[in-house]
């Protein structure tokens, strides 16, 4: 299987070019490639397929080989192969995702993209469609029991579910603990992504993430969107004002634009390398 290694500033992910690659088995080929040891290392694995109704469709498996309906630093880098490796000759361009057709503006350097600007559509606060168990309507700043401890949380989807937690001391938190409890909390019934956040100033915010089905990840794009809206709703940062959202690989910038309800998202998109890896024992 030919693949290419991507990043989203960190969140790494392994690509196939399903326009001239077949993957029988996405799930097990996810498990095995994204192995940092006995595998190529990554955060998941990312299909590029043919679309009828888009440029491209984006179809992407977490570490675990669980599948997500949408990945913001992936999407990103989706749009780089498409254009760089001349899947698409143009600059706007639309990718196919299980959480609708998403539009992407690129900007080229050295004829190559370098940064891509995404529409990620409008946020989902109706807790019965993120999913998240509650009498509420929407959740925002309510409380929950994790390992014993009563944390604030707030619920929001961007095609797929989180749960935005504020906090001081973001870089002592012990991740791997209050990680997984969050992501197989009872309340969400398809698991969840959780932020861990502190808020700087009126217009950035640091945050870690637990990422359902893969851990720490150095960022998370869908994760970013949902802690700028988080953050809005929340009042802890101006509304109709970019936010800068500080991860451990880098920064991205987040604008809910109140007039179109659409949350965009612009950051880089980075190629590592080329490879070809042999699957024969996994059947492929
Ligand atoms: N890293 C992604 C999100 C990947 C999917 C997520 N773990 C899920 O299962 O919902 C991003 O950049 O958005």
């Amino acid at each position: 299987m030919k693949f290419t290694k991507m990043h989203g500033i960190g969140n790494d992910y392994v690509y196939v070019n399903c326009f001239k690659e077949t993957v029988k088995d996405p799930s097990a080929v996810a498990k095995f490639v994204s192995d940092r040891h006995f595998g190529i290392g990554s955060d998941g694995l990312i299909l590029i397929k043919p679309s009828d109704i888009a440029d491209c469709e984006m179809d992407m498996y977490n570490l675990d080989g669980s599948q997500g309906a949408m990945c913001g630093n992936g999407i990103r880098c989706v749009a780089k192969y498409a254009y760089d490796y001349g899947i698409v000759n143009k600059t706007s361009i639309s990718v196919a995702t299980k959480s609708g057709v998403k539009y992407l503006d690129l900007s080229i350097r050295d004829g190559k993209v370098s940064m891509v600007k995404v529409n990620m559509g409008a946020p989902i606060l109706q807790a019965s469609l993120i999913p998240v168990v509650s009498e509420d309507e929407q959740v925002i700043d309510a409380p929950i029991e994790v390992n014993g401890q009563t944390y604030r949380f707030t619920a929001v989807s961007m095609g797929n579910p989180h749960a935005i937690v504020y906090m001081d001391d973001v870089d002592g938190l012990d991740i791997e603990k209050i990680g997984p409890s969050f992501e197989s909390h009872v309340n969400f019934p398809d698991r969840v992504n959780t932020e861990f956040v502190r808020v700087i100033d009126r217009h950035t915010v640091q945050m870690r993430v637990w990422e359902r089905g893969s851990g720490e990840t150095l960022a998370c794009g869908t994760g970013a969107c949902a802690v700028a809206v988080s953050s809005i709703l929340n009042g802890l940062v101006d509304r109709n004002q970019p936010v800068t959202v500080k991860l451990l690989g880098g920064d991205l910038n987040i604008f809910w634009d109140e007039s179109d309800d659409q949350v965009y998202m612009t950051g880089p998109a980075t190629t590592v390398f080329d490879g070809e890896i042999d699957l024969g024992f996994l059947g492929e």
